[in-house]
């Protein structure tokens, strides 16, 4: 699992080190270069001769990048650093020019009215130098920025960005993509997308959320000393594939289908009966002890037709999931959705409150409150407050409508901009755990926030929600007793669904298009891998 982690932290626990001169800069600036220097020699043979261009800040990171930039010059690369802000860390100046590292200074805030046409040619120079570099070097701003990239820095990312589509400028970001919001994750300017980002002590929140995650796919942690202590609630999570093995519900021996879980499924409609087929048949496919399946008898014929293990009609469950593919004003499906929603309890809060402990489990077993997901045309049934085992499960413009009609109006756009924020306020509203899907997938429940960056983008494809929905329901039902005494567990188990979705829509056909039937298909034999994976 990766922490990541608010960057006041990171500077809390940076103080006392740097208080006692324990050199970070130069450990940092070490280890970047190590890493460069192996992205070099994999990219342009050698170090020697490679060429490197270093984008460098007013601040410490760019004194990262300005030591960086030494060392390589030093082992013989073709280094230049733009300066591209009024000032810059003068230790790193004068290391990177001993070493001779050919230093461009843009001509910045101070200069413009002395130079009114170089700053736009310099800028092009420098992004045009960036593109042809084996590597670039984003020491722009780390976790001291603030709001979006300003200035000189702000037009050369522009610049390079216009032309970075079919070039293959590889760029290594020392911390973070400069300009990302290093704790919730927002873009709110131009980014220099990163190839390899290297954290500083730790990686903070912003690399994991959307939207920066995608301008941040490979983290790697620098190990500089910097210990951050037990952070709580104020991080951000990240399952890896060997977290599978400690949260799934693998059966014991003495288990028998009941003691698996059941799952009951309220999906699909004349309309769209294929939701059904896909929620049904990935709850299946992910290993229930057994399916319930409630719709129309369309839907339920062709449930059935592809999946005969499938047991028509309702009865105890362990785990409910409700509304994929649901028609608007089905009072059918509207009266069972309610009565699902009821099985999870509305009075948990007030148990909560009095004894200090979300539920006694007891109840997943015995027919009493159960984890439930709610999906698609279900959304829109939900009690004023719900438990945190009801896991919602939105898409970007299904969370703004939740909003809204809980007197939050928002736009679909404003959500994508900061699902965390968004995903949060709903918990807050409604009580609910919340997976809001997209290219990153965010859980925010009890104990905290993951983010899921596991899938292909091939992946946004009618029905994989469907898919996700009905894999969720198995998780919950194989673990409820354990959900409803430890809420936290919701999320990681919604964390969790989102991961092994992800890593089946890889798996069923890896760099190429994959339907939701594919990634159906494919989930059993992918829990069977990550399940193989030591933990
Ligand atoms: N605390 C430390 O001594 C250590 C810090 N390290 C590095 O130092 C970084 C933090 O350094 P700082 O606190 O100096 O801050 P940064 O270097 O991250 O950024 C602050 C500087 O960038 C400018 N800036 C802020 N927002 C901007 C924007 N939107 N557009 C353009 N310029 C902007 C500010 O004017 C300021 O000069 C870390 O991210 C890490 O890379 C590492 O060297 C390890 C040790
Ligand atoms: N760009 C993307 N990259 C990877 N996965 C994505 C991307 N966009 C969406 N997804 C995932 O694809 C699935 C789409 O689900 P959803 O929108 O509910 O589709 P449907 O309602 O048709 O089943 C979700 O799991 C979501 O996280
Ligand atoms: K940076």
């Amino acid at each position: 699992m990766i922490e990541a982690v608010t960057s006041d932290r990171i500077r809390a626990a940076e103080g006392p080190l740097l208080a006692a001169g324990t050199p970070l800069m130069e450990r940092a600036a070490h280890q970047v270069a190590l890493r460069v220097a192996d992205v070099l020699r994999a990219r342009a043979g050698a170090v020697a001769g490679a060429r490197v261009v270093v984008l460098v800040g007013a601040g410490n990171n760019g004194g990262d990048g300005l030591h960086a930039a030494a060392l390589l010059a030093r082992r013989g690369a073709r280094v230049t650093a733009a300066l591209l802000a009024e000032r810059a860390h003068a230790g790193g100046v004068a290391a990177a020019r001993a070493a001779g590292v050919r230093l461009v200074a843009s001509p910045g805030k101070d200069r413009p009215s002395a130079l009114p046409d170089v700053p736009r040619a310099a800028q092009v120079a420098v992004a045009r130098e960036s593109l042809a570099a084996h590597v670039v070097v984003d020491a722009l701003c780390g976790i001291g920025a603030r709001g979006a990239l300003r200035g000189s820095a702000a037009r050369v990312v522009r610049e390079i960005n216009r032309g970075r589509d079919g070039s293959d400028t590889f760029v290594v970001a020392v911390d973070v993509p400069s300009g990302i919001g290093v704790d919730d994750g927002v873009v709110p300017g131009p980014v220099l997308a990163a190839d390899l980002v290297l954290a500083c002590g730790g990686p903070v929140a912003g690399l994991l959320l959307p939207p920066a995650a995608r301008l941040a796919p490979v983290v790697e942690v620098l190990d500089l000393g910097v210990d951050v202590p037990d952070p709580g609630e104020q991080v951000v999570r990240r399952l890896e594939d060997a977290d599978v093995r400690a949260l799934w519900p693998v059966p014991h021996a003495t288990d028998d289908k009941y003691a698996r879980g059941v799952v009951a499924i309220v999906a699909g409609s004349r309309t769209y009966p294929g939701a059904g087929v896909l929620c049904a048949g990935a709850a299946v496919a992910s290993g229930a002890g057994m399916v319930r399946y409630v719709g129309p008898r369309r839907a339920e014929d062709l449930v059935l037709a592809a999946h005969p293990e499938v047991v028509p009609g309702d009865g105890r469950a362990q785990a409910w999931v409700v509304g994929p593919g649901l028609e608007p004003d089905d009072e059918d499906a509207e009266r069972l959705v309610r009565a699902a929603l009821g099985r999870a309890g509305a009075g948990s809060e007030a148990h909560f409150a009095a004894t200090g402990v979300w539920g006694s489990g007891a109840g997943a077993t015995d027919g009493g409150v159960v984890p439930v997901v709610v999906d698609a045309g279900a959304l829109a049934l939900l009690p004023t407050r719900c438990a945190p085992w009801v896991v919602l499960t939105p898409h970007a413009g299904e969370l703004a409508r939740l909003l809204t009609s809980r007197g939050r109006p928002v736009s679909r756009s404003a959500v994508e901009a900061a699902p965390a924020e968004h995903a949060a306020e709903a918990a807050r509203l409604t009580g609910a755990t919340i997976l809001l899907k997209g290219a990153t997938t965010v859980v925010v429940g009890r104990g905290g926030v993951l983010a899921q960056a596991d899938a292909p983008a091939w992946l946004a494809t009618a029905g994989a929600g469907d898919v996700l929905a009905g894999l969720l329901g198995t998780l919950l039902a194989g673990r409820a007793a354990d959900a409803v005494r430890d809420p936290a567990l919701v999320a990681r188990l919604a964390a969790l669904a989102a991961l092994v979705h992800g890593r089946a829509a890889h798996d069923a056909n890896p760099g190429g298009p994959v339907s939701a039937s594919a990634v159906l298909a494919q989930l059993p034999r992918t829990v069977a891998r990550l399940l193989a994976l030591p933990a």
